[in-house]
């Protein structure tokens, strides 16, 4: 029997597929890791945007959490969307307890721009769950709503990630670069000592529904079967790179990622990647 290594997701819902928890559970198969999940708000949506939002009662996450925690030890959670600073407090008092590694996804907003987190809850984001954090990956304007940082360049990028580690107590960032201009996609991992890089070209594609929840999906997995930080982030890269360049058009509006349709008739599409230590 192979040495099957489990991941749990706890995140909110898409039914149209693309994001969310449905996006882990399929990342997480992608990359050989049995994925198991929690959800904390079903969320209506689709490729359009979002349509409606049902917060699941916070008696009812704790039970979920109490399914899993009671009777397994994932090797390694992430954290995705969280509406409010009763399910943070809930999901912090289970995550201190566990030996599991956590990547925490900063969920703030939809693709579309519709709020997925409570404004009020930001503060106890960073009080609660980003100090339990092995790994958090802000995209730019979920790093900017955390630090009051703004991002504009490289440099304005690492400051606000050294305000993370440093001030909040995350173990490591990344610093998605997704939502800034130009011609590559670069991404920068600080680990409280030095800067890696890691950069793409940009893919022109408007399908990307979904990205960040299929990166920190892919790296939870990689970290799950324990490989080092550095590591789980070159191959998170890698996975959501070919996704994108793979993406469907499916829907009316941003389709999703699709590393699938990659590894049903890909060749990479990135022949060469570097990584720069600073
Ligand atoms: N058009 C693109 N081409 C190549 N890589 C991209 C593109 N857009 C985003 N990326 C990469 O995808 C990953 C996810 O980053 P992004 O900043 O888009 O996350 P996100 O905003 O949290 O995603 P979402 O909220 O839609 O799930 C990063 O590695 C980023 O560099
Ligand atoms: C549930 C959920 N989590 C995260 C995102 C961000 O892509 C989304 N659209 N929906």
């Amino acid at each position: 029997m192979p040495d099957i290594k489990s991941a749990l997701t706890i995140a909110g819902t898409d039914p149209s597929g693309g994001a969310g928890i449905q996006a882990d559970l399929k990342t997480f198969q992608e990359r050989d890791v049995y994925g198991m999940s929690v959800v904390t708000s079903l969320v209506a949506q689709n490729t359009l945007g979002v349509q409606a939002v049902h917060h699941v009662p916070v008696e009812f996450l704790e039970q979920q959490l109490e399914s899993i925690f009671s009777d397994i030890t994932p090797a390694a959670v992430k954290t995705g969307m969280i509406a409010s600073e009763e399910m943070m407090r809930c999901i912090a008092a289970v995550l201190s307890k566990t030996k599991a590694v956590y990547v925490m996804d900063p969920v703030m907003y939809a693709k579309s721009g519709h709020a997925l987190m409570g404004e009020d809850s930001r503060d106890a984001l960073k009080t609660h769950l980003v100090p339990l954090a092995a790994l958090i990956t802000p995209n730019i304007p979920e790093a900017e709503e955390l630090t009051g940082i703004h991002i504009v360049d490289e440099n304005s990028m690492k400051a606000a990630a050294k305000i993370i580690v440093r001030e909040y107590g995350a173990k490591a960032v990344l610093m998605k670069g997704g939502h800034m201009e130009g011609t590559s996609a670069a991404d920068w991992l600080y680990d409280g000592s030095s800067f890696t890089a890691y950069t793409a070209e940009r893919i022109q594609t408007k399908h990307t529904h979904g990205t960040g929840c299929t990166y920190s999906a892919a790296i939870t997995a990689e970290l799950a079967k324990g490989r080092s930080l550095q590591e789980a982030v070159r191959i998170g890269k890698d996975f959501v790179t070919d996704a994108i360049s793979y993406s469907l058009q499916l829907g009316k509006g941003n389709g999703p990622t699709n590393h699938w349709g990659y590894r049903l008739q890909g060749v990479p599409v990135q022949e060469e990647q570097h990584d720069e230590v600073y």
